[in-house]
């Protein structure tokens, strides 16, 4: 059975512009793969359709065999837990501590503390954040803040996790580490689907790849294809 689907999926904005035009593929549990395509293909677009940030005009998407159509209102928070959110930029709170700024989402949660203690330590220290608990964002590498990034958003233990250009601001030996800690996250179960402009990078990682151009998808690669190049 799938994690994810999308069935014959468009989505136009107010404005009339065509973001997605009938996209059509599905995800397995532990699946890792990639979506490209220019600027304005519609990575983006398909991200936030995965996390209810937007909806199609026509088709479905689905989640666990659940078609999105039907997660309204307090559902929706629900079904966010499902889904791991990394971003270019982390968007970290400046004035929180490392173990703050992950603990988060299980404080929303309404964890017991001594619980959240336990998970976002081992969470950090999985990362290669240990011992940078009390730190501030500004005190680590644009590295290890994109690391924080990723334990926040894998701390809920999402069934799914969602990354937009998570190397966008990294030089490329940071990225590609990056990427390596993406690959390593289908082992635990999480199915990984990364979107990146950068068609070097992606290829190299020899996953799955999803192209997408002016909102169609024109190719699904599989990682056996790209072991032959
Ligand atoms: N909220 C919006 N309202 C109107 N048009 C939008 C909106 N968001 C995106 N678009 C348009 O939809 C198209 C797809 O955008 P999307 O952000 O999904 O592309 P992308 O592949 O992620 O691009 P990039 O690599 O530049 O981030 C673009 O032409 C964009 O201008």
């Amino acid at each position: 059975m799938s994690l994810l689907r999308f069935d014959g999926v468009s989505k136009q904005y107010p404005g009339g512009h065509q973001a997605l035009a009938e996209v059509n593929f599905a995800v397995e549990p532990g699946e890792m793969l990639f979506v490209t395509g220019h600027s304005g293909a519609g990575k983006s677009t398909l991200l936030k359709l995965i996390q209810l940030a937007e909806r199609p005009n026509r088709g479905a998407v689905l989640f666990d065999e659940r078609n999105l159509h039907n997660v309204r209102g307090r559902k929706v928070a629900l079904h966010r837990r499902d889904v791991g959110v990394v971003y270019q930029n982390h968007q970290l709170l400046t004035d929180r501590t490392i173990f703050e700024n992950v603990a988060l989402p299980l404080i929303l949660r309404g964890m017991p503390r001594a619980e959240i203690g336990k998970r976002v330590r081992s969470q950090l220290e999985r990362l290669g954040l240990g011992g940078r608990e009390k730190s501030l964002p500004s005190q680590l590498s644009a590295g290890e803040q994109q690391r924080v990034g990723i334990a926040r958003a894998l701390i809920g233990e999402p069934r799914m996790l969602v990354a937009d250009e998570p190397t966008g601001n990294l030089d490329p030996t940071l990225s590609a580490e990056i990427m390596e800690l993406f690959a390593s996250l289908p082992q635990r179960g999480t199915s990984v689907l990364v979107a990146s402009h950068d068609l070097n990078l992606v290829k190299r990682m020899k996953k799955r790849v999803l192209v997408l151009n002016h909102g169609q998808l024109v190719d699904d690669i599989s990682p056996e294809d790209l072991a032959d190049e």
